[in-house]
This record gives C-alpha cells, sequence and structure tokens, in this order.
C-alpha cells in the first residue's frame, strides 16, 4: 500500500520519546509523497510537526488487535508493537506469557503467580499449543511430546527469569512423566537446582541469586517415565566472573593468581582503582 494511504488523516503511528520510549500521535494532516515532515496531534493534544527523514515513522496496529497472544498476528510487527502488546497484556490482564510464533515470550513478573501449580500443570498435558493461554508448560508439553528431539532454548538478559523457567519446564516434565519404580527420581531432578546454584550461583547488581554459567539439562526418558537427569555446564562468561568488591579496591594484593578474574590483568584493576 502506498505511504499517502497508510499515513492519511487519522492515521496513528508511535514517535520515539525519552521518557516514555514511544509515544502515540495521530497525523492531523495526509502524508503526501515527497513531503519531508509529517503533521501530528499527540494524545495531549499538543501539535507535533515531526520530520520524516528517510524513513516514516512506525505505524500503531489497530485497537482490536491489542492483547493478542500471538505477536505474529499484529497487523504490524516492530519495537513499538511489541513494547505495547506485551506492555498491555501484562498491566491489563497479568499476563507475563505471550506467543510469537513458535516462540514464548516470557516478563518476569518478580513475584509468584499463581499458574505454576498441579492443576495448571494437568490442564496444559495432552495439549496443543494454541488451545490454551501462552504458558512455558505449553511449550514444555510440545517438547515432552517430541521426546526424542525436542530442546527449549531459554535465552535473555540477566534477571529476566532463564533459571526459573528452566526448573518451570523441569517440573513440568517430572510431573506428567513422573517416574517408573523408584519415584524419587523426579525429586532428585528437582533438587538438582539448589545444589548447582550452591556452587554456580552468585549475587550481583542484576540478580540477587545470578548463574555464573550456562546450563544443558538433558532429561532422560523410559517411555513417557523420568529416569534421570544429567547437567553438562557452558559458557562461563568472564564478565559473570564475579569478585569482592574490596578485593577490586586492593587490586588483588594477596589473592592468589588462579582466584582472579583471568581476563583482566591485575595492574589494570589497580589504575581503575586509582582513577
Ligand atoms: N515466572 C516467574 N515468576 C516469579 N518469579 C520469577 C519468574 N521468573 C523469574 N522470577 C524471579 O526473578 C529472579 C531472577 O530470575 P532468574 O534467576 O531465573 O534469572 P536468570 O535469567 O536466570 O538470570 P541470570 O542470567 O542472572 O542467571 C529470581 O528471583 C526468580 O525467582
Amino acid at each position: 500500500m502506498a505511504a499517502a494511504e497508510l499515513y492519511g488523516q487519522g492515521a496513528r503511528v508511535w514517535i520515539p520519546h525519552c521518557t516514555e520510549v514511544w509515544r502515540v500521535a495521530e497525523v492531523t494532516r495526509g502524508y503526501r509523497e515527497g513531503d519531508d515532515v509529517l503533521h501530528l496531534r499527540l494524545d495531549d493534544a499538543s501539535e507535533l510537526v515531526y520530520p520524516v527523514g528517510s524513513q516514516l515513522p512506525p505505524l500503531c496496529n489497530p485497537d482490536v488487535l491489542c492483547g493478542e497472544d500471538d505477536l505474529a498476528a499484529l497487523s504490524y510487527l516492530h519495537e513499538p508493537a511489541v513494547l505495547h502488546s506485551l506492555r498491555v497484556r501484562f498491566l491489563e490482564a497479568n499476563a507475563i506469557y505471550t506467543y510469537c510464533g513458535i516462540i514464548l515470550v516470557a516478563i518476569n513478573p518478580y513475584k509468584q503467580l499463581p499458574i505454576y501449580e498441579e492443576e495448571v500443570i494437568y490442564a496444559y498435558s495432552g495439549r496443543e499449543v494454541g488451545d490454551m493461554d501462552p504458558h512455558i508448560f505449553a511449550l514444555a508439553e510440545e517438547a515432552y511430546k517430541q521426546m526424542s528431539s525436542g530442546s527449549l532454548i531459554i535465552s535473555g538478559e540477566s534477571g529476566a527469569g532463564k533459571t526459573a523457567s528452566a526448573k518451570f519446564a523441569m517440573r513440568y516434565f517430572t510431573t506428567v512423566g513422573g517416574s517408573l519404580g523408584d519415584c524419587s527420581v523426579e525429586e532428585k531432578v528437582l533438587a538438582s537446582s539448589p545444589v548447582m546454584e550452591a556452587f554456580g550461583n552468585a549475587k550481583t547488581t542484576r540478580n540477587d541469586n545470578s548463574s555464573r554459567f550456562g546450563k544443558y539439562i538433558e532429561i532422560g526418558f523410559s517411555q513417557t517415565y523420568v529416569t534421570g537427569a544429567t547437567i553438562k555446564t557452558y559458557l562461563l562468561e568472564k564478565s559473570r566472573v564475579t569478585f569482592q568488591v574490596g578485593l577490586w579496591a586492593q587490586g588483588y594484593a594477596g589473592v592468589p593468581r588462579a582466584w582472579r578474574p583471568a581476563e583482566v590483568p591485575v595492574s589494570w584493576h589497580s589504575q581503575e582503582k586509582l582513577a
């Protein structure tokens, strides 16, 4: 569709904003090919002449699509549309999960929500993705069905909730899979998390219980029963190696070399301290 049609009078667009990140504005004078400005009215009724440069601002989706549980259903899929949809779902419906095609986007609610109980697990068991609200259990069910080839890749910035999501998925597998004979296997699998965290986690400014390395967790099944799990660690990010601030300040004096962060020479730390 031509730009003049899309940016006609009354069309709504997103414009960047210094504190709100994106703000909605309405086109007050239809755009014509070659115009170098767009006449807009913001939601507080103030008028704005917006320089379009080489790119027109992103268009808003129709209100009816707001809060859709799959971002792929949006007419316009761009940063402000994604952020707005996730925000509306989170604030208005307390919905922390949203699909984006086969990907599940999760927002860390930083509080316990009543959506992980056993009855919720059984509600998702045997269902197809899309039958129910987006949920980590829906993806876990999908992986459980595929069994031999299913993997869940959980990524996100520090504190996003990767470890928590992995634990919810493990709880799902051990609940729907149960175990054959030795009924404590699933408890052992779940109980491995605190042990791993005792060795491998540390408090950072982003997360009180931040993982220092990635984990590849392989859950073994015999038919549909959980028989055990193996955890391989990987990606020990050097930037994630922690140290005590006091030691930093002393330039690691007296600290064995093996205990110092390897990637930064001690002298650098000393200079940093002096700076
Ligand atoms: N769905 C959730 N419901 C409630 N609390 C959550 C949820 N997801 C994460 N949290 C909480 O948020 C905090 C950070 O989560 P988590 O440790 O899983 O982050 P992470 O992505 O693994 O971080 P890092 O990369 O630093 O290890 C934890 O205290 C966790 O309990």
